[in-house]
């Protein structure tokens, strides 16, 4: 699925307005319909107090257009307006009138803090204050009303967006913004509700379809697509019946130091769990019977050195290397890292102390071949790019860097990003059960076991992030977030794949 930017947006309504003849009004009123089945869906009448905030703009009108629907099916609804300013857009106006329609009463006007109504724990609060028009900090007694429907602990429903978010440009997030518990998103949802620092404003949020401009939408470019399963789906390969294991590549795992085994065995059991065709850990030569009683299926290969891997004298054609986890950077570990790195042609995939050597030795870049794929962490990036000045900046950073050095890049987090060039990728799959010791081990492990399976390497990102997400989630089901641990997540692997064939599950008829 495509995230636009707000403008992209706008342009969009713009179209869908212009090539089905209709007014914005229209559009307003179908979106208003939309999101009001989704509510009486949930509630299904129930008496609960609601009150229903609007700005002034378009945001401000699909609020009173929903307000309109949902007291004409019965529900007990105050309508409030945001009187911050002379400035009212048309559609506004329009749903302004209209209200009277079905109520005698007018909306409630707040113009300072002394209009802000009474607010109680178990009404459900609707924020059509500001959507995507946002476009310079909430302030003044504005800023003092996002604060103060902030603090009751209220159900907060954001329309299109939180009030004072902005849909995906930096901003001072210590600016007002509405904490969201939901969102309905018009069409797509925005970049902001994927990055770390805004990312919780949203609340969990849902993507409403609003029927734009299907043209519009399939030529715009977007600012980063979200890795749906559909689309993971068709970047699976199945196995031919005639098969055999040479066909599904040999990985190779240079992982693991005195201590640092663990990070070894994740590496090494997730390539072969996500279907390598065979695999070998290079590993410090006393870890030999680490390796070969955790992992029987593995070959091992080991260093002449007793704890570290020191020296690097193999043949890596047609072997796909996967570097760094647990490896430690010492200058003799270095010296290996570079002697297996200067052998390789095909692409590589590097974590961990890889990426730590790969930042405190640049002259190694050269070595890295193009399309080559780096999975830091944060703390790993930043030894990378540098320091950003908020999720933007981090972004574009990265992306100079996967330009500059032609790799791509696996930002790791809640929502990991895959960066390829100028073009983002999220993922949308895992939890914070994944926020465990080891879990990049195992999707470094995971992307080199695709990536010898013939996945080119973009693919291989992506998908290998969309599998190891999920099969975190569907672990998860059985041993909750806490519970979770890496070795678990590369067992579940193979349900992860099942799970993309698995009929989605049928939708729930709407109550009218
Ligand atoms: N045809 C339509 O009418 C449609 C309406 N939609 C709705 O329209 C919204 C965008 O509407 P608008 O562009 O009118 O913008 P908003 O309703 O988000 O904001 C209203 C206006 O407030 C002003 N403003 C911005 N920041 C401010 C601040 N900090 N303090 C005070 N004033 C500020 C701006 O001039 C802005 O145009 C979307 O989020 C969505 O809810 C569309 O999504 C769908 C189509
Ligand atoms: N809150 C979260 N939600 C979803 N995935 C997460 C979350 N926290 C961490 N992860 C995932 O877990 C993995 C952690 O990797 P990393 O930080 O390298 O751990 P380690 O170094 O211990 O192996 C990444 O793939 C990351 O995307
Ligand atoms: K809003």
């Amino acid at each position: 699925m495509k995230i636009l930017s707000a403008q992209q947006l706008a342009e969009a309504d713009q179209s869908t307005i212009d090539k089905n003849q209709i007014t914005s009004n229209d559009l307003m009123e179908h979106i208003a319909k939309l999101i009001f089945d989704r509510i009486h869906q949930r509630l299904q009448g129930s008496p609960v107090p609601i009150k229903i905030f609007c700005g002034i703009g378009k945001n401000g009108g699909d609020g009173l257009a929903l307000s309109r629907h949902m007291i004409q099916h019965g529900y007990h609804v105050t309508t409030y307006v945001t009187n911050y300013s002379k400035k009212r857009a048309p559609e506004f106006l329009f749903h302004y009138d209209k209200i009277k329609e079905v109520t005698k009463d007018w909306p409630i006007l707040l113009s300072s803090e002394k209009d802000f109504p009474e607010l109680h724990p178990q009404d459900i609060i609707i924020d059509a204050i500001f959507g995507t028009g946002i476009n310079r900090p909430i302030d003044g007694w504005m800023a003092q009303l996002v604060h103060y429907l902030n603090k009751t602990p209220a159900f907060k429903l954001a329309i299109d967006m939180p009030s004072g978010l902005y849909a995906n440009n930096s901003q001072d997030i210590d600016s007002p913004i509405i904490q969201a518990q939901h969102t309905f998103s018009f069409e797509t949802p925005k970049l902001s509700f994927f990055l770390p620092e805004t990312g919780h404003y949203a609340g969990t949020f849902e993507v409403v379809p609003i029927g734009l401009d299907p043209e519009y939408m399939m030529k715009a470019e977007p600012l980063a697509q979200i890795i749906s399963s559909d689309a993971a789906k068709s970047m699976y390969k199945p196995r031919k019946k005639f098969s055999h294991k040479g066909d599904f590549g040999h990985v190779l795992t240079m992982a693991g130091s005195k201590g640092k085994m663990g990070a070894a065995v994740l590496a090494t059991g997730a390539a072969v769990n996500m279907g390598a065709g065979k695999v070998t850990a290079y590993i410090p030569e006393h870890a030999n019977s680490i390796l070969q009683s955790s992992i029987p299926e593995v070959m091992t290969i080991s260093s002449k050195s007793k704890d570290y891997i020191t020296d690097f004298d193999h043949d890596l054609k047609d072997i796909t290397l996967c570097v760094g986890p647990g490896l430690s950077t010492g200058d003799d570990v270095k010296h290996a890292f570079a002697k297996a790195l200067s052998q390789q042609t095909q692409p590589v995939v590097i974590d961990a102390d890889g990426l730590n050597i790969l930042s405190d030795n640049p002259e190694y870049w050269k070595m890295i071949p193009n399309n080559s794929i780096l999975t830091p962490h944060d703390g790993e990036l930043k030894q990378l790019i540098g320091r950003w000045k908020d999720d933007y900046d981090r972004i574009e950073k990265a992306k100079n860097l996967s330009i500059d050095k032609d790799v791509i890049l696996v930002l790791k987090g809640a929502h990991t990003i895959i960066i390829s060039g100028k073009n983002l990728y999220i993922n949308d799959t895992g939890n914070p059960g994944m926020a465990t010791a080891g879990s990049g081990d195992v999707l470094s492990g995971m992307i080199a076991g695709l990536l010898a399976q013939h996945y080119d390497s973009l693919t291989a990102a992506v998908f290998g992030v969309f599998i190891h997400g999920r099969a975190g989630d569907i672990a998860s089901q059985t041993y909750a977030h806490e519970g979770l641990k890496a070795s678990i997540i590369s067992n579940f692997v193979g349900a992860a794949i099942l799970d993309l064939f698995r009929p989605e599950p049928q939708q729930q008829p709407q109550q009218q």
